[in-house]
């Protein structure tokens, strides 16, 4: 018999139990059914021996024929009922663990850091969370109880062969050790291209994934068929793959069929003679073959099962590879409570501020000080590429700081729990996504879910109402229905303006204290951007906002300016003043987006030096 597992294989699905646990009665009682069940099968062929030897070549009693061949019958029914009780009791306990697995992966999803994003794909990710959970648990609940069940029936009806006739059996078990040969060369060959296979097989789902968002793009530039002969490859690549496995596991089969039928031929012609010459009894010799016959199927179900096991082995491994993966932004142990909120708003403090990038050294923020004031405005401005998205990440700490701290009303956002910081804190991003439900359900997205609960259905009406008022989104009340449109990507698509006024709408409907906003207005044009900004003032009075701003239009409407610089803040003030004062300011307003010989971008992230300044503007610092 083939080893059934290595000891690491059996280390990585051992840490199943904790998810198996709930299911664990109900395949044991299954398992047993199916246990007793196969034992009941080899039961049979020593009922046999018995009948041939007694009743059959000496007595002749019809009574014990009858009797024997009722005893037969009844093990045939109690077989059968056991078989249907495994089916009955295994079928949906597995179903409940991978639905357990498939949420835990997700909660922990939401847990991890931004940027694990960077690192895995979606299609990745869609992969183990679907294919990889579906092949554990059916292994699970099939796979893992056939192996035991198998290889106990195989165990011991090489027993009973080798008692019923030793040298009969000697004969037979020769045969185990090529298979068990074979098998270790199986388990090295299908384990890599097992895991081959599901890595391919999220990259093809990554493709098709891109293909979709991208649609547009690859049919504007009439890449269509290169993504086409892409997306062809990769299948091959996958197909070759699988063909692989499917090869390794008909090997191992075949040696699982042919190898056990040459050694048992050998030994009818043996037992035969052994008969003959009266060295076996004709009854034990009925019961070995007998026995022979019912191991057959477990025999050759081996090579399937070892198959299923690293198919198993495989996707445990992908997906506690996530579940092992550290939420790096965990809550504190003693969380500390945020304050109330102050009646003239929130202070936002970033003190000596440094970041880097995990998958880079390089410091985008080298001690970044700068400090909001209860209700104000703050626009930020620099260079692209200078870590304006970065620094606004960490404040609702989407990234932790990897130096220095930010502090809300006194408090480290590192000090407090996530869900208290996200409550307090609401961002709106550029290029703004928006989930498959309607404008309404949207909106309220960005209503803590307590206070939503705490609504009643005219409030919150009245919260989308204001939000989408404030964010200028008019528009939606004159949709198919209204704010009960579906958008999203099963719903009806908007246009790059719209999104960003329902995100911001999103952002600003649970009135938060602090918000964060990356260039959210840059579709809009001038005129319907200032009446945006005049109504965030107005409702949003005591709200605490830090907006990222490529345009004079957008500056000009905040209380002050911070100039992002080489990694810090090089300069505070009013919008006219840093004009008359500030060139690094200046030449940011004038020539945005011009960023001549790409040295802003580029060079940062090439070379590994921070943004860089044009070398005719004066540098410094000036505050
Ligand atoms: N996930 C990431 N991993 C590694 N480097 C990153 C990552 N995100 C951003 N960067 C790098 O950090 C630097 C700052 O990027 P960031 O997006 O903060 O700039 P920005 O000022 O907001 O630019 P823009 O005005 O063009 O939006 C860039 O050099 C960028 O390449």
């Amino acid at each position: 018999m083939p080893p059934a597992t290595d000891v690491s294989t059996t280390r990585a699905l051992l840490r199943l139990v904790r998810w198996a646990r709930p299911a664990v009665p109900r395949v044991l009682l299954g398992g047993s059914a199916t246990l007793v069940a196969s034992l009941i099968a080899l039961a049979v062929p020593q009922v046999m021996r018995g009948l041939v030897n007694g009743p059959l070549l000496t007595e002749g009693s019809r009574t014990a024929v009858v009797q024997g061949a009722l005893l037969v019958l009844l093990l045939g029914v109690l077989e059968a009922v056991l078989v249907w009780c495994r089916r009955a009791l295994i079928a949906t306990p597995g179903t409940g663990v991978e639905r357990t697995m498939r949420t835990d992966l997700f909660r922990h999803l939401l847990d991890l850091p931004v940027a694990l994003h960077d690192r895995w794909s979606g299609g990745q990710l869609l992969q183990r969370s679907m294919g990889d959970l579906h092949t554990v648990r059916r292994w699970m609940v099939f796979g893992l109880v056939q192996l035991v069940v198998s290889s106990t029936t195989v165990l011991v009806g090489a027993v009973l062969m080798l008692v019923t006739s030793p040298l009969l059996g000697l004969v037979y078990l020769l045969g185990a050790v090529p298979v068990i040969l074979l098998g270790f060369r199986f388990r090295q060959d299908y384990r890599v291209v097992a895991r081959r296979a599901r890595d391919q097989a999220g990259d093809l789902a990554t493709s098709v994934e891109e293909s979709v968002h991208g649609i547009r793009v690859l049919k504007a530039f009439g890449r269509g068929d290169d993504a086409l002969e892409d997306f062809a490859r990769q299948a091959d690549e996958l197909r070759d793959t699988e063909l692989d496995k499917a090869r390794a596991q008909s090997r191992m089969s075949f040696a699982l069929t042919w190898i056990p039928e040459t050694t048992l031929a050998v030994a009818l012609g043996l037992g035969v003679w052994l008969a003959a010459t009266d060295r076996v009894s004709v009854g034990g010799l009925v019961a070995f073959f007998a026995t022979a016959a019912v191991m057959t199927r477990p025999v050759e179900s081996l090579g399937h099962l070892l198959a299923m096991t690293l198919d198993a082995r495989a996707g445990t491994d992908r997906f506690l590879e996530v579940m092992d993966t550290a939420p790096a932004l965990a809550d504190p142990e003693r969380p500390v409570a945020l304050p109330p909120a102050p009646a003239g708003g929130t202070r936002v403090e970033l003190r000596d501020v440094r970041f880097a990038h995990g998958t880079t050294t390089r410091e985008v923020l080298r001690g970044v000080d700068l400090v909001l004031e209860p209700g104000e405005t703050m626009a930020l401005v620099g260079l692209t590429g200078s870590g304006k998205t970065t620094l606004l990440q960490l404040v609702p700490r989407l990234y932790d700081v990897t130096g220095g701290a930010v502090l809300v009303d006194g408090v480290d956002v590192r000090d407090v729990t996530r869900h208290d910081l996200r409550g307090a804190v609401a961002v709106a991003f550029e290029d703004p996504i928006l989930f498959s439900a309607s404008v309404r359900d949207n909106v309220l997205m960005g209503v803590p879910a307590e206070r939503l609960a705490a609504m009643s259905p005219e409030e919150s009406d009245e919260a989308v109402r204001v939000a989408l008022d404030v964010a200028r989104a008019g528009f939606v009340h004159r949709l198919p229905h209204g704010v009960d449109t579906v958008i999203g990507e099963e719903g009806l698509s908007l246009s790059g303006g719209q999104r960003q006024r329902v995100a911001l709408a999103r952002a600003i409907a649970g009135r938060p204290r602090v918000l964060v906003l990356d260039d959210p207005l840059s579709a809009l044009d001038v005129a319907t951007e200032a009446e945006v900004t005049d109504g965030l003032r107005r409702v949003l009075r005591d709200t605490t906002t830090l907006v990222v701003a490529h345009r004079t239009s957008t500056v000009a409407l905040a209380d002050r300016v911070a100039v992002l610089e080489d990694g810090r803040i090089t300069g505070v003030g009013r919008h006219t003043d840093l004009l008359a004062t500030h060139p690094h300011y200046r030449y940011v307003l004038t020539a945005e987006g011009d960023d001549p010989a790409g040295e802003g971008d580029e060079a940062a992230t090439e070379v590994g030096g921070p943004a860089a300044v044009p070398r005719d503007v004066p540098q410094g610092v000036h505050r």
